[in-house]
């Protein structure tokens, strides 16, 4: 009997843990690019869905972006075939006029694509290819720029995607086994000219700072970025679940936030209970800022009679007394 290759075994372990005991009747979907790391968990999915008595089917998202995009997605869809998922769906987005850089907008408009897709097809999940780099990557760019412990806190494993989970089987992976694994199976990815283009910082990280790192501080310093995010996530959850409680209790019957209620919280407490609240008056999340967050804690901590503070979506929150109330 052949000995299967490591790499696609591992990944075949991978996608089965992710998909054992997922919930709900529907196919699981695979989010595939055409990359190394989504034609990989592409191949996983196909194998181990079916043994698991569920269906596997794919979406590739033509951002209409590159030249040879459609005849990417064209083939995406071949290979789709050939390993028998289905339903398998090419989807063409508009990425023009929409907010941020052409990164944003693709990602924004490729998430909606996949939401919907999944909506149409009743999907049990949408799965991505992100490998244990993307998540190191992650960490690097979010340490560099400040984000603090939810940029630390890396991609989790799974989250909602318009009410569908969205889960990244591979986030234990490497991009070296994802590689390995196509090249077993006969696979040809096809490369993202901007994953090596100088232009972007991610692509900087990863031909210069992760290779610089691992040179300096040995293999072992990937597995330690992800692990960091990992814990810094189940810091995360414990301290937004102690926010969530002191939102609760900081509310003023009269309406708004009762500032002596959130003078006593810890800053880290205090911090997420306002970003909660800005949020809930409608401040849009992607645009909802560290700066925000602090014009308002100033508002409880540095009192001197200043004016509102000034979120995003026009929205404008301001002392009255003893209370922080929406403009
Ligand atoms: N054109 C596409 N069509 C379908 N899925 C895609 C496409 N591009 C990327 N994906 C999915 O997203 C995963 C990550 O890709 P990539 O790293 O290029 O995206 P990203 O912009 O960094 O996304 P994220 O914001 O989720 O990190 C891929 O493994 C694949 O599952």
């Amino acid at each position: 009997m052949a000995v299967l290759a490591p790499p696609v075994a591992a990944i075949r372990v991978a996608v089965r843990r992710a998909l054992t005991g997922l919930p709900g009747e529907g196919p699981v979907l695979v989010a595939c690019s055409g990359g190394a790391d989504s034609l990989a968990l592409a191949a996983a999915t196909a194998f181990v869905a079916p043994r698991l008595g569920r269906r596997a089917g794919l979406v590739t998202v033509d951002h209409g972006l590159q030249e040879g995009s459609a005849e990417r997605a064209a083939e995406v869809v071949a290979f789709a075939g050939e390993l028998g998922l289905a339903p398998v769906e090419l989807v063409r987005v508009e990425v023009a006029g929409r907010h941020g850089g052409p990164e944003a907008a693709a990602r924004e408009a490729r998430y909606e694509a996949l939401g919907a897709a999944a909506a149409r097809h009743g999907a049990a999940a949408v799965l991505t290819g992100h490998t244990r780099d993307d998540q190191a990557e992650t960490v690097l760019l979010a340490l560099a720029r400040g984000a603090g412990p939810r940029g630390l806190a890396g991609m989790p494993a799974r989250r909602d995607l318009a009410g569908v989970p969205l889960l990244r089987p591979l986030l234990g992976i490497t991009r070296a086994q994802t590689l390995a694994a196509c090249v077993v199976l006969g696979l040809k990815p096809w490369v993202d000219p901007h994953n090596s283009d100088p232009a972007y910082s991610r692509a900087r990280v990863r031909s210069d700072v992760l290779p610089a790192l691992v040179r300096a501080l040995g293999p072992a310093v990937l597995d330690g970025l992800a692990r960091t995010a990992g814990l810094v996530a189940e810091d995360n959850a414990a301290l937004d679940d102690l926010a969530e409680a002191a939102l609760a209790t900081a509310r003023d019957p009269a309406g708004g936030l009762a500032v002596p209620a959130l003078a006593a919280l810890a800053p880290a407490v205090r911090s997420r209970v306002l970003h909660a609240w800005a949020r809930e008056l409608g401040a849009p999340p992607s645009a909802l800022s560290h700066r925000h967050v602090a014009a308002l804690n100033a508002l409880v901590t540095a009192w001197r009679g200043q004016g509102p503070a000034h979120l995003p979506g026009g929205l404008r929150v301001l002392r009255r007394a003893d209370r922080l109330l929406l403009a």
